[in-house]
Parts: C-alpha cells; structure tokens; sequence
C-alpha cells in the first residue's frame, strides 16, 4: 500500500461516535448548511417504508431540545418502480420523485445512477446524502456518520460509510463486486484508493459543490466513478470514509452482478483511457513491486476496526516457450 494511502487511512478514517448528533447539530446551525436525502428506488416496496420512516423519525424532525433537524430534505427516486414502492415511501413519510418527472426532456435511461444524478435537479441539500432502499436493519447511524464529516471538516467533499457485509451465514460474504472486481481494479489502476474499505456501498455523501461537477455512469458503475473522479478532481484528502458497523440488503444473484460488474468495467475502462490525470498530475499507476502488484485487503481486528491486509499478486508473465532455447534444444532432440 503506498505511504500516502497509510497516511490517509490514519487522517480520514472515521467512526460514527467521533461525532456525537448533537454536535452535527450545533455545526449545522453554525453554519446554515442543508441536507438532503436520497434513497434511489427500484421495487424497494418491501424495505423502503423502515428506512423512510427511521429517517423521519430519528433525523428529519427537530431534535429534542435544539430544534434542529440534520435532514431538510429526504426524497425516494423512483427509478421506474412496478411494486408498490411510491405508495410505501410516500405512506412512511418521503417524497416521492418519479425519474421520468426530472428533467423530461431527456427521456431516463434505465439504472442506479441515472437516478442519483437526477437527483440533483430534484433536490436542492448543500450536502447529499445517497442510502440504498433495499438496506434491512437500517440504523441512522448511516446517515449521520456519512453527513458528520462534510459538517465539521471543510476540505472532506465525498464520504463513504464502510461496514461488515455479511453474506447469509458468511458474516464477510457480501461485496462480491467489490472484492472480484472494484477492490482489484482500484488497486492495479488508482492504488491511491485503495485505502476505501467499501468503495462500491451505497452509503455516502457529498458536496453538491462536488457532485455536480462530476459525471455519473447510468447504471452501476457510478461509485466507482464518483470515487475516481473525485480522486482526479480534488485529490485524495477530499475523501474520507466512516465506520457504521454491519449492512444488510437484498443480494442480488450472479447473472445480475456480472452485469452489475460489466458496468464497472467499462466505467473503469473509460477513465483508464483518459489517461493519468490527477491534481497533481499522476495517477499513481500501477503500483509495480518486485515481482508483482500490491493488493490491499480489509479485515476487522481484535479491537474491532477495520485493518489493511498487504498482498503481492504475482502478474509476471512468461515468454512464449518457443523463445526459450532449451525448448528448441529439446523439440530438435
Ligand atoms: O436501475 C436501478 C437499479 C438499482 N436501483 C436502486 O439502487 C440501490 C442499489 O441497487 P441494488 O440493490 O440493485 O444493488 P446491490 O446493492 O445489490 O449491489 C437500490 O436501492 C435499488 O433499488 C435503482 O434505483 N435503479
Ligand atoms: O459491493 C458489491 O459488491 C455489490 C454487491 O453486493 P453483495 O455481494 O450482494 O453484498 O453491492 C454494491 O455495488 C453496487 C455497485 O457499485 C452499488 O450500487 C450498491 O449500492 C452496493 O450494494
């Protein structure tokens, strides 16, 4: 792992108790800033109306004895729903935005993203706040550890929650995708992230400063893209990342995350060939050891926080047999 991720991971790695609600409140009114919270939706009606509602309750009515809230806004896109996910949301207390009400005269493209970027013109937050709608369990510690950040810490501009992702009875199963497909392309390609523990979650939150400024893939390979985009635009030290403890959410099967891997691909694909422009001019390339390429894992330790684990991946190559002139020697035998 490069040093200047070591030296991130000690400066911008976070826990949701570093900052109590009540001080996100005070900074809040302090500083006048809003929020606003996105939940994109596509057949969610079984799992939309807890979430809603925890929002509303714990995080968008006045906090006793201050009075202030710490979301001003919280809206479910609706990304071409079939169930009955407006009418759950918006009984639980949300507004409900439908993708084709945003923007029409761009007739919407099928996918996550497309429903996170039109949320920008459907919300009007100085922060914005991204939470899946198909989480289980869902606590508003999510929130406020992903908004706690961008109220206190002024250079912090994008902010990703990272949990343990149990997979049924495997308590680390989940984040397929992260782990087969965006961890390694991180690493090989922008090794500067690769202190993220959770860069694919769908937990996190942002400057609309920021996020309007970036572009966003339709479909799936939008967090990634926000991630590497945001790395090339305002350096390193503009993410941060804050533990919110376990995530729970449908999993989807294997057909449906190869496409959901294909679109991180070309997402990846797209931003290799633009070449190695970063604020300060590189990209960190790959980050070539002797004999093979650094691969940064995360694990939980004895004392419950999130540690990276070193890997060399050999990725030598060994020339065509032919080349080899005891081959020859022993084909000529
Ligand atoms: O075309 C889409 C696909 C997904 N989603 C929503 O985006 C979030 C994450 O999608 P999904 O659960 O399919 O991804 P996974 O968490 O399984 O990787 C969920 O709230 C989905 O309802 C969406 O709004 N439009
Ligand atoms: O992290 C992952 O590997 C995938 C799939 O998670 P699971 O293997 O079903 O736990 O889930 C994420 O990836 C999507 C693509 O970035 C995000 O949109 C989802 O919010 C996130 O859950």
């Amino acid at each position: 792992m490069l040093d200047e991720v070591g030296r991130w991971l000690r400066r911008r790695s976070w826990r949701v108790a570093d900052r109590p609600l009540e001080d996100l409140l005070a900074a809040k009114r302090r500083t006048g800033t809003t929020v606003s919270v996105v939940l994109p939706a596509l057949d969610e009606e079984a799992t939309v109306g807890d979430i809603v509602s925890v929002i509303r309750r714990e995080l968008a009515s006045p906090h006793p004895g201050t009075g202030t809230a710490l979301v001003d806004e919280l809206i479910v896109m609706n990304s071409g729903s079939t169930d009955r996910t407006a009418e759950v949301a918006a009984a639980a207390g949300a507004e409900v935005v439908h993708r084709d009400e945003v923007l029409p005269r761009l007739p919407p493209r099928p996918g996550k993203g497309e429903v996170l970027w039109r949320s920008l013109l459907a919300t009007s937050g100085d922060i914005v706040c991204f939470v899946d709608a198909d989480l289980r369990e869902f606590s508003p510690d999510f929130v406020t550890g992903i908004v706690g950040p961008l109220l206190t810490e002024p250079d912090v501009h994008l902010v990703k929650a990272m949990y343990d992702r149990p997979l049924r009875n495997d308590p680390a199963g989940g984040g397929r995708v992260t782990e087969l497909v965006a961890r390694p392309l991180l690493n090989l390609h922008w090794p500067r992230l690769a202190g993220l523990v959770q860069p694919l979650g769908g937990e996190y939150a942002a400057r609309r400063s920021l996020l309007e400024r970036l572009p966003f893939p339709v479909g799936y390979g939008v967090e990634l893209a926000l991630l590497v985009d945001t790395l090339e635009l305002a350096g390193l030290d503009a993410l941060a990342q804050v533990d919110v403890g376990v995530r729970l959410h449908r999993n989807q099967d294997g057909q449906a995350l190869g496409r959901m891997a294909t679109a991180i691909h070309a997402a990846a694909e797209r931003r290799i060939a633009r070449g190695p422009a970063t604020v300060d001019g590189t990209r960190g390339g790959i980050e070539a050891l002797s004999g093979g390429t650094a691969l940064t894992q995360f694990e939980r330790d004895g004392t419950g926080c999130f540690v990276p684990r070193g890997h060399l991946v050999d990725v030598e190559e060994r020339p065509p047999m032919c080349t080899v002139p005891e081959y020859g020697q022993r084909m000529a035998a």
